[in-house]
C-alpha cells in the first residue's frame, strides 16, 4: 500500500461533554467519507464507533476508538473519546497522541463542565482545536451564547467561520464566511449532497460583521492581510485560510462552525476544516525523548526515516492477548520486526500490523513515521511505554493518570470463578491505568478501585461477558487520603541482623504540609550532596515513593505534603541497600504518625439538569448530601444546577435523581478536589 505524504495525514480526535454529539459526528464523518455505507445511530444502539456491548446498550462511549477515513486528499486517523468523566483516561491518553481534535459542543447546553476539563486536557497537551456547535436543530439552540461561553469559560478565542441560517426548527444551514456562500444539505439522501447558494438577504448584514471579525483575526497573523482589508484590496480565500491555519496550529485562535449532525447538517465543512485548519504530523513540534539513565535529551523530527520512537498509548485485551495501539513519532515499524521496550528494559516483537477501523482491521507490512496504528505481538508492553530502537534508546514522557476516587470489593461467586477472577482482573488492568486491583490485608477481599461508580459496573459487566467469571460485589467504597496537618521531623534507624551480617540504616526525614491539590512531593537531594552511592539513593527514594502510596495509619495513600530526606549518615559495613530502604519506609510511617494525619475525601462538581417543577426536590436532596449549591441557571423551562457534593453521597444518586423528577432529570458528575472529611468518618479510622 502506498504512504501518503506526511503533509496529508491528520490525527485528531473528537473531544467534548457526555451527549454533546462525538458519536454522532463521528458516525457521519465515516458516512460521508464512504468509510460506512449507513449511518449508524447512538440510539439505536448501531453506532459504529461505539462497537462495545456495554456502549451500545447505555448509547455512551466507554473507550476511544480509531478509525481511518479520506477526505480532500487527507488521510484523517481519526479518534472518539468517551465525555463520561469515569473513562476520563481514554480522554488523556488520546489527547497525548493527536495533533488536532474537533471540540463539539451542544449548541442548547453550551459549555459544560466536562467541556471544560477536556479543554483544559487539551491545553495541557497543546493540541490546536477546532470547534462544532452541534444541536442547531434543537428547541432552545443559541451559537451566540456558546461563544461566549467559549470565551468566557474556557478563556479562549473563537473565530466564527461559518454563521447559521435559521435556528431550531428552523435551522436551514451555514453561511461560509471566507467563500461567502450559503450551504444547504440535501434532505432526501441524508445530507450527502452539499448545495451552495448566495447568502440570504436577510443575514446579509451579520455575515459581512461576522466576516470582518473574522479577516481580523487572520491579519493577527499576516500583516499584509491586514494592509489589503484597510485598502479595500481582494483578499483572496487561500491566502485567509493560511493565516487562520497559522493562528488555529499555534493555539491562538479556534475557529468555530456548526450544525446538526442528527439532521446531517454541517458535517462535510468540518471535514474541509479539518484538513484545512488542523496540523499534520510535521507541524506539529518535535517530540522530545530523554536518554534511560542519562540527562541526554533528543529532539525527534517526524520522519521516516529517522531513529524508530513510538509511544504504546492503549493497550487493549484482544481474546486474552495483547492489541496495543502506537503513535509513530519517528522512524518506521515494520511488522515481524523486533523493537526495544525503553520503558521496561526489554525487546519486543511487532508480529502483525493494523490499520484500524473501529474494532475491524486491516493487515498492513509497515506503519510510518506520523502514523497511529495497532500492533500484535508485543507482551511486555503497558500503556504509556516507549519502543524504540535499540540503538537509539529513548524514553517519552508518558500520560498524567488521574488517582482512583472509587472502591469496590468484589468476590468470586464459584470454585472456577476464584481461579479466572485475578487473570482476568490483569488483562482488565493493562487497558485502563485508572482501574486498579488489590488485596485487603484485614479481610482478603479483592478491591477493585477506578474513577467512578460506572467505570467499575462497566469492569464487573465485562469481567462477565468477555472472560465469563461470576461475582459478588460489595457497596462501592469512596477513596480517601491520607494527609498531615503539622511538620514533623525524625531520624529514623533501622539495623537487623542476618545470616550473622548486620545490616543497617539510618534516614532523617522532615515531612510538611503542602496545599490541597498539590499532592505528594519527594525530596530526595543528589547522591553527592547526600555523600551516599546511587544504588543507596534509589533504594531510598523508591521505599519513599512505594510507601507514600500505601498511605501510613489508615491504609490510603497520602497527599499534599512533602517528604524530604535531610541526611542519610552511613556506616561502612553495616549500611546497605536494604537497610536504608527499610529506615526510609519505617521513618515515613513513624514521621506522619507524628504530623498529626488526617483524611481527605473526594469532592466532586454535580451538574444537574431539571425541569423547573422539580428544582426545589432536587436542590433539598443535594443540601442533605453535604452539598453546596454553586449556581443556579434557568434555560427556558429546565434548571441547571451546580453544586460541590462530597462523592460518599452520590452513589445511587442515578435511581434517586430519576424518581425524584420522573424520569426527567439527568446529572453529570466529575472530579474537583480532595478536601476535610468529616468527623464520622475520622473517627471509624481512629482519627476523631
Ligand atoms: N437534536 C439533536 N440531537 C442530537 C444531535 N447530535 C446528537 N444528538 C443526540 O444526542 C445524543 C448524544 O449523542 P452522542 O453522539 O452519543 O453523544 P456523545 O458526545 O458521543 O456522548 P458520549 O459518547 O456518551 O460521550 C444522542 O441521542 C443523539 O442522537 C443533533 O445535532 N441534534
Amino acid at each position: 500500500m502506498q504512504h501518503p505524504p506526511l503533509d496529508s495525514i491528520r490525527n485528531i480526535g473528537i473531544i467534548s461533554h457526555i451527549d454533546a454529539g462525538k458519536t454522532t459526528v463521528s458516525e457521519r464523518i465515516l458516512f460521508y467519507t464512504g468509510e460506512s455505507h449507513r449511518i449508524g445511530e447512538v440510539h439505536d444502539g448501531e453506532a459504529v464507533m461505539d462497537w462495545m456491548p456495554q456502549e451500545q446498550e447505555r448509547g455512551i462511549t466507554i473507550t476511544s476508538t480509531a478509525t481511518v477515513c479520506r477526505w480532500g486528499g487527507c488521510r484523517i486517523n481519526l479518534i472518539d473519546t468517551p465525555g463520561h468523566i469515569d473513562f476520563t483516561i481514554e480522554v488523556e491518553r488520546s489527547l497525548r497522541v493527536l495533533d488536532g481534535a474537533v471540540a463539539v459542543f451542544s449548541a442548547v447546553e453550551g459549555v459544560q463542565p466536562q467541556s471544560e476539563s477536556v479543554w483544559r486536557q487539551a491545553d495541557r497537551y497543546r493540541v490546536p482545536r477546532i470547534c462544532f456547535i452541534n444541536k442547531m436543530d434543537r428547541v432552545g439552540a443559541d451559537y451566540r451564547e456558546t461563544i461566549r461561553q467559549i470565551e468566557e469559560k474556557l478563556g479562549a478565542r473563537p473565530v466564527l467561520l461559518q454563521i447559521p441560517s435559521g435556528a431550531e426548527a428552523s435551522f436551514a444551514g451555514v453561511v461560509d464566511l471566507i467563500a461567502e456562500e450559503f450551504l444547504t444539505f440535501s434532505e432526501a439522501d441524508q445530507g450527502r449532497i452539499v448545495e451552495r447558494h448566495p447568502i440570504p438577504a436577510e443575514i446579509a448584514e451579520e455575515a459581512r460583521a461576522a466576516r470582518e471579525t473574522m479577516i481580523e483575526a487572520a491579519a493577527d497573523f499576516d500583516d499584509a492581510i491586514l494592509a489589503d482589508f484597510l485598502e479595500g484590496a481582494p483578499i483572496t480565500p487561500e491566502r485567509i485560510r493560511g493565516a487562520l491555519r497559522k493562528g488555529t496550529i499555534a493555539c491562538r485562535i479556534f475557529p468555530v462552525f456548526m450544525g446538526t449532525a442528527l439532521r446531517n447538517k454541517g458535517i462535510q465543512p468540518l471535514l474541509d476544516a479539518v484538513a484545512a485548519y488542523l496540523p499534520s504530523p510535521r507541524d506539529v513540534p518535535p517530540v522530545i525523548g530523554q536518554r534511560p539513565e542519562s540527562d541526554i535529551v533528543d529532539t525527534l523530527l517526524c520522519d521516516p526515516a529517522g531513529p524508530l520512537c513510538a509511544l504504546a498509548y492503549k493497550v487493549q485485551s484482544d481474546e486474552g492477548r495483547k492489541l496495543s495501539y502506537l503513535r509513530i513519532y519517528s522512524g518506521t515499524v515494520k511488522a515481524g520486526g523486533a523493537l526495544w521496550n525503553s520503558t521496561r528494559g526489554c525487546f519486543e516483537k511487532a508480529a502483525r500490523l493494523f490499520r484500524m477501523h473501529a474494532h475491524k482491521r486491516e493487515q498492513i507490512d509497515e506503519a510510518l513515521a506520523g502514523d497511529i496504528v495497532a500492533v500484535a505481538g508485543l507482551k511486555e508492553v503497558l500503556t504509556g511505554d516507549t519502543l524504540c530502537n535499540p540503538t537509539h534508546k529513548v524514553i517519552l514522557e508518558g500520560l498524567t493518570v488521574p488517582e482512583p476516587v472509587v472502591a469496590l470489593a468484589v468476590e468470586p461467586k464459584g470454585v472456577d470463578d476464584r481461579d479466572k477472577l485475578l487473570p482476568a482482573l490483569e488483562k482488565l488492568q493493562w487497558e485502563d491505568p485508572t482501574f486498579r486491583v488489590h488485596e485487603d490485608e484485614e479481610t482478603g477481599q479483592t478491591i477493585l478501585t477506578g474513577m467512578g461508580e460506572l467505570h467499575l459496573e462497566v469492569v464487573t459487566d465485562r469481567l462477565e461477558r468477555e472472560f465469563g467469571v461470576q461475582v459478588k460485589t460489595g457497596r462501592p467504597q469512596v477513596v480517601y487520603r491520607e494527609t498531615i496537618t503539622r511538620p514533623a521531623e525524625r531520624q529514623e534507624v533501622f539495623r537487623t541482623e542476618f545470616e550473622g551480617k548486620v545490616q543497617g540504616g539510618e534516614v532523617h526525614l522532615r515531612l510538611t504540609p503542602l496545599h490541597r491539590g498539590d499532592g505528594v512531593r519527594i525530596v530526595v537531594p543528589p547522591a553527592e550532596v547526600l555523600g551516599i552511592t546511587r544504588e543507596l539513593h534509589s533504594a531510598i527514594t523508591d521505599s519513599l515513593t512505594r510507601g507514600s502510596s500505601t498511605g501510613c495509619v489508615t491504609g490510603y495513600p497520602l497527599t499534599d505534603l512533602e517528604v524530604r530526606v535531610t541526611a542519610v549518615p552511613t556506616e561502612p559495613g553495616i549500611t546497605t541497600e536494604t537497610g536504608v530502604r527499610a529506615a526510609a519506609g519505617r521513618g515515613l510511617m513513624h514521621t506522619a504518625r507524628d504530623a498529626a494525619p488526617t483524611l481527605l475525601e473526594p469532592l466532586m462538581n454535580l451538574e444537574i439538569i431539571t425541569p423547573g417543577e422539580y428544582a426545589g426536590k432536587v436542590l433539598g436532596s443535594v443540601q442533605q448530601k453535604r452539598g453546596r449549591v454553586e449556581g443556579i441557571v434557568s434555560q427556558g423551562s429546565t434548571e441547571v444546577i451546580r453544586a460541590l457534593v462530597p462523592l460518599s453521597e452520590m452513589f445511587g444518586y442515578m435511581t434517586e435523581l430519576r424518581s425524584a423528577t420522573k424520569g426527567r432529570g439527568s446529572f453529570t458528575m466529575e472530579f474537583s478536589r480532595f478536601d476535610q472529611a468529616p468527623v464520622a468518618v475520622l473517627q471509624q479510622f481512629g482519627l476523631g
